[in-house]
């Protein structure tokens, strides 16, 4: 039986469309002038118990407005929505103890009060047994050695720290299901691996049903099998990993930022790299603000260094950034056949 089920689910915002000035906002108080934001258009998804799925898409895709469906504070616009074949908005209560939810924002456990404490409360809330607590405690402290954080209230307790006591907390009352919405943003490469072990160990241990929200392809990698890629509310791609890996895990983003005067010589610069590089479709460049250049390289046909050496060489680069290649670039080569 499928966990998540959607089919054709569509979310549509009714916004109103504002006037200028005090005349304007006067106007608005009375102005019936709307239009119809498609944040989500008839979605189909099915995802299995004790799966974890990577579930992405550029800024404004709609994966938010599809998570609040699923976690029952959204009512979708139309189609079909059942969690543990239940429909999220009817029965909130029951869905709400039937799922979990961590956003790497932000922490659902109390600021002022030693870690402790949150769990104690969160077992109140979700009414678990004491030797379900116990038994999950005991798993806890195995995976990250709560009890050494157990008195430390948790505003003083480090980001990475943090997320690991929200991540095991979420997993207290045995949800069926977790929504994960950028467990690993903001952390060093250490803690994120940590951070995905313990995601990993739980998810196996305890069969949990995982969506997992990011912007950083590598924790997909880490954990998923499968990505959902949505864009402008409906899916682009549904399939392996691996796929996309094999196709987009050798490129790199290159960021190179050249200092004011030099701005205007974007156009020279693209032309002095394609020419300089035979395999120029290797390369693609954008401009980005402050004098920021993006490289996109496949690593496969070039070297990103070769492309930074012959840069450095020729510009007086002020700064540069090395980064995966976005999602964003990832939907683009989709819509170019990338993935077909
Ligand atoms: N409450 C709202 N009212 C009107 N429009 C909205 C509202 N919430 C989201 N939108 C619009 O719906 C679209 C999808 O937004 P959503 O937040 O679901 O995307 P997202 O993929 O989560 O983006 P991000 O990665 O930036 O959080 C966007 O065009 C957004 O501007």
């Amino acid at each position: 039986m499928a966990m998540i089920r959607l089919e054709n689910l569509s979310k549509h915002y009714k916004v109103l469309n504002r006037s200028e000035g005090l005349s304007g906002a006067l106007k608005d108080l009375f102005s019936r002038d709307y239009r119809i934001v498609k944040a989500v258009s008839d979605l189909s998804l099915e995802v299995n118990a004790g799966e974890i799925v990577g579930f992405v898409g550029p800024n404004g895709a709609g994966k938010s407005t599809t998570i609040k469906m699923m976690t029952g504070v959204l009512k979708p616009t139309s189609g079909l929505l059942t969690v543990n074949g239940r429909i999220p908005t009817k029965n909130r209560a029951q869905n709400m103890q039937e799922i979990g939810v961590v956003f790497g924002q932000r922490t659902q456990l109390w600021w002022d009060l030693p870690v402790i404490e949150s769990f104690k409360i969160l077992r109140q809330i979700y009414r678990v047994d004491q030797s379900s607590y116990n038994e999950n405690m005991n798993i806890f402290e195995e995976l990250i050695d709560l009890k050494a954080l157990y008195s430390t209230p948790v505003r003083y307790l480090s980001l990475g720290q943090r997320m690991l006591c929200d991540i095991v907390a979420s997993f207290l009352h045995n949800p069926k299901v977790i929504f994960l919405d950028e467990p690993t943003i903001g952390l060093d490469i250490s803690i994120k691996s940590r951070i995905r072990e313990v995601i990993k160990t739980l998810n196996e241990h305890k069969q949990t049903t995982i969506i997992l929200t990011t912007h950083d392809l590598s924790d997909i990698e880490a954990l998923c099998k499968r990505i959902v890629i949505i864009d402008k509310g409906t899916t682009v791609y549904d399939g392996s990993i691996q796929k996309v890996s094999s196709m987009f895990g050798a490129h790199r983003t290159l960021k190179i930022q050249l200092p004011p005067a030099e701005y205007l010589a974007l156009d020279q610069l693209a032309t002095s790299v394609n020419g300089h590089f035979s395999q120029a479709s290797a390369i693609t460049m954008e401009q980005s603000e402050e004098g920021w250049i993006h490289f996109t390289i496949n690593q496969d046909e070039v070297h990103l260094m070769d492309v930074l050496n012959y840069i450095g060489h020729h510009y007086p680069v002020h700064d540069i950034k090395i980064e995966e290649i976005s999602i964003d670039k990832i939907v683009k080569n989709i819509y170019e056949g990338g993935l077909a």
